[in-house]
């Protein structure tokens, strides 16, 4: 059977006990993790107006000249993923962790064409060069409070109901992934992907964001109306289905992390940005698009072997336990 739709969740009945529509809801978010990795997320109890409200700080973000943006600079080190990246900065990779390699990899593409700014959700005291980087707060204030207000909505959403729906539909403890998560490294990111001629994108001299995996336990997204995002298929490598914004959904994966954790049973989806279908109307110009993913990652001091269920006499352990800290920064350090 071939799978062509993203699935999509409703949490509108996920309550607090281990109800008959929780186990329902948890059975079927475990599956579209397993066979997709890719899911949509209706009434996950995140208020539209903070969502909506976190797209206009962006925006307010990235309309600021260069130079105030460049006050708060991404270290050169790709681990220390905080504060502002300018357009070029930046190319996803695959799984290449080889220096060399990399580099050959680079020469010749170009950079995924986008601007960021990436925010660590202080819910816990940071790691030494991870702490957060900010714009002095008279450049665009009140934007440091609302980032790690909504930061802290979504790891509500994440510990209250997402992880706990993912236990239950695995047949683990409702709380299974609590402990590892708590004190887990969480990170707010700001995407601006800029207008440019479509004739960029169409002879592949700028792409948005390449084919790439994201690399810790899930990512939260929400994405503006402009459309671009592309899954691979589950069932046809190689080919891409659109995953187009649904107002009001958060677009949810699964990262490698929890897909190496769970002895590859549930999915690490490659997904990539490319320009939207082409519109006659804005004269040969490709829409600026703006997306705001949230990636939850587990505790950086845990190290976690096979989760319970993921494996047997019939699928044996694939993977040494790892320490999650460890295995963020490997994949961090090959994305610069
Ligand atoms: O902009 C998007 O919709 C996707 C971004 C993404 O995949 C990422 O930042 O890892
Ligand atoms: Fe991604």
């Amino acid at each position: 059977m071939s799978i062509d739709t993203i699935p999509i969740i409703d949490f509108a009945k996920f309550g607090d006990g281990d109800s008959p529509e929780s186990r329902d809801i948890g059975k079927k978010f475990y599956e579209a993790c397993r066979d997709v990795g890719f899911a949509y997320l209706i009434n996950t109890g995140i208020p539209q107006e903070k969502v909506d409200g976190m797209f206009e700080w962006s925006a307010r973000f990235f309309k600021l000249p260069p130079e105030v943006k460049k006050k708060a600079p991404h270290p050169p080190e790709g681990w220390k993923h905080r504060g502002y990246s300018g357009v070029g900065v930046e190319q996803v990779s695959q799984m290449v962790f080889d220096t060399e390699e990399l580099a050959a990899i680079r020469k010749g593409k170009f950079p995924d064409f986008k601007e960021s700014f990436d925010i660590g959700d202080e819910t816990s005291p940071a790691r030494p060069g991870l702490e957060n980087i900010w714009l002095p707060e008279e450049d665009l204030p009140g934007f440091r409070e609302s980032a790690l207000d909504y930061c802290r909505t979504c790891r509500t959403f994440q510990m209250e109901r997402l992880l706990p729906a993912l236990s239950i539909g695995m047949g683990l403890d409702r709380n299974f992934f609590h402990e590892y998560h708590k004190n887990g490294e969480n990170q707010l990111r700001l995407l601006h992907y800029p207008e440019a001629p479509a004739d960029a994108f169409e002879s592949g001299e700028k792409g948005r964001i390449g084919a790439h995996t994201d690399f810790g336990t899930c990512t939260i997204l929400f994405q503006d109306d402009v459309g671009g995002l592309e899954v691979e298929s589950p069932t046809e490598p190689g080919v891409f289905i659109s995953a187009p914004p649904i107002r009001g959904a958060a677009v949810f994966n699964i990262g490698d992390f929890l897909m190496r954790w769970s002895n590859d049973t549930l999915k690490s989806t490659i997904h990539r940005v490319r320009a939207p279908p082409r519109k006659a109307d804005v004269g040969g110009m490709t829409r600026e698009r703006f997306s705001i993913p949230y990636f939850v990652g587990a505790d950086t001091k845990t190290t976690v072997d096979c989760i319970p269920g993921c494996w047997g006499p019939d699928k044996p352990k694939k993977y040494e336990p790892i320490n999650a800290g460890e295995y963020i920064d490997m994949r961090m350090n090959a994305t610069y």
